[in-house]
């Protein structure tokens, strides 16, 4: 969609393994609360999430709301120790940030301090159907297709745009991305309205507009999409000593999705050249646990690098006309 923005007369056609539902950001929480990439200079990375905050929260103002999916909610993130950092950098992006009362800190007798905001939230799934509805309008194609070689499209397509998240491990032979696999709970508990999170990051509660996202788990280098029924019912009980009346949750769905987690977003121009013939490629992949918080940030990125490719390509058809 920002490439279309920026580039308007650009023909855009998306291949995919997967398409929505059956991709990890479905698998996704969807908030809009930014995880830190080490590799990264931190004012980029609030630049990516204020960018992001502000289109989503236009859509969460708008009558597109409910069918995008896109969602303000108010809670929590609470903490059984002081951190270090009781500001964290995009504290004045999300709205009305402030510390606890200890009126507030006495619905969690395990946690000693705690922070107070509201926040977007996305329900993946309507909010992807959304994007791919606005796609199919402005005339972009989509078709389902493995790329098992980014050579493979050279002779169809002046540029590539590698958004394939964990799949850019195998298909560009990224060493440094790695997987990291979450297990959620989707469930329909809808006197639940504020979100809890812990702040050791392991332990969170999101309401969306129909379900809530219950999780979580990090385990490193785990490469496996099945359930782990012990690992759910850990979940469970952790998520109801935060907000006990979970207990009374109904349908319970469980999903798996794999983080795709790398030092820093590689968002990155190459040329990739074999036998004379070059091809330029735009990467837009790693965002780890954090693609949602920064997706329109990064994508805004990535798409004024098509441009400069753009420009690149007629530069060198121009030259070779001297
Ligand atoms: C449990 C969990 C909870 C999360 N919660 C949040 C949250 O609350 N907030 C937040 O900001 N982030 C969250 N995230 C992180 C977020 O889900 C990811 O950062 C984001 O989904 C990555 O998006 P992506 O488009 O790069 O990857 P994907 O969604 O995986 O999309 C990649 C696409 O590329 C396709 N593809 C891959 N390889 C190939 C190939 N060789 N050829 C063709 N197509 C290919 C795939 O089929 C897929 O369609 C969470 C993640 C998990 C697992
Ligand atoms: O940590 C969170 O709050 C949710 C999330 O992004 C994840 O599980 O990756």
């Amino acid at each position: 969609l920002c490439i279309m923005e920026t580039c308007p007369s650009c023909s855009v056609t998306i291949l995919s393994e997967q398409f929505s539902p059956n991709t990890t950001s479905d698998v996704a929480a969807g908030m809009l609360i930014p995880h830190t990439y080490p590799g990264t200079p931190i004012h980029v990375q609030k630049q990516w999430f204020k960018e992001t905050f502000t289109y989503l929260f236009a859509i969460s103002n708008s009558a597109e709301a409910s069918e995008a999916g896109i969602h303000l909610v108010s809670g929590w993130q609470v903490f059984k120790n002081t951190p270090k950092e009781e500001l964290p950098f995009w504290s004045d992006v999300v709205l009305g940030f402030r510390p606890m009362s200890k009126a507030e800190l006495q619905k969690f007798p395990q946690h000693q301090f705690g922070q107070a905001f509201a926040t977007l939230k996305c329900d993946c799934p309507p909010y992807l159907l959304w994007l791919e509805k606005r796609l199919k309008a402005t005339g972009v194609q989509m078709y389902t297709r493995k790329v098992a070689d980014l050579w493979e499209l050279h002779s169809e397509y002046d540029i590539v745009v590698n958004c394939t998240g964990i799949g850019a491990h195998q298909l560009v032979g990224d060493k440094k991305l790695f997987p990291i696999r979450g297990q959620v709970l989707k469930v329909h508990a809808p006197w639940v309205k504020n979100f809890i999170r812990d702040g050791d990051g392991l332990t969170y509660i999101y309401p969306g507009i129909h379900r809530i996202t219950l999780g979580g788990t990090r385990e490193k280098e785990n490469w496996s999409l099945s359930p782990d029924p012990g690992t759910s019912k850990d979940i469970f009980d952790r998520c109801c000593s935060l907000e006990p009346s979970l207990g009374g949750a109904q349908d319970i769905q469980v999903k798996v999705g794999l983080r795709p987690s790398r030092q820093c977003v590689r968002l990155q121009r190459e040329v990739l050249s074999q036998g004379g013939v070059k091809l330029p490629v735009v990467h837009n992949y790693g965002h780890g646990a954090g693609g949602f918080s920064v997706h329109r940030g990064t994508a805004k990125e990535a798409a004024c690098l098509v441009g400069e490719c753009i420009a690149a390509l007629q530069d060198s058809s121009s030259r070779a006309k001297l």
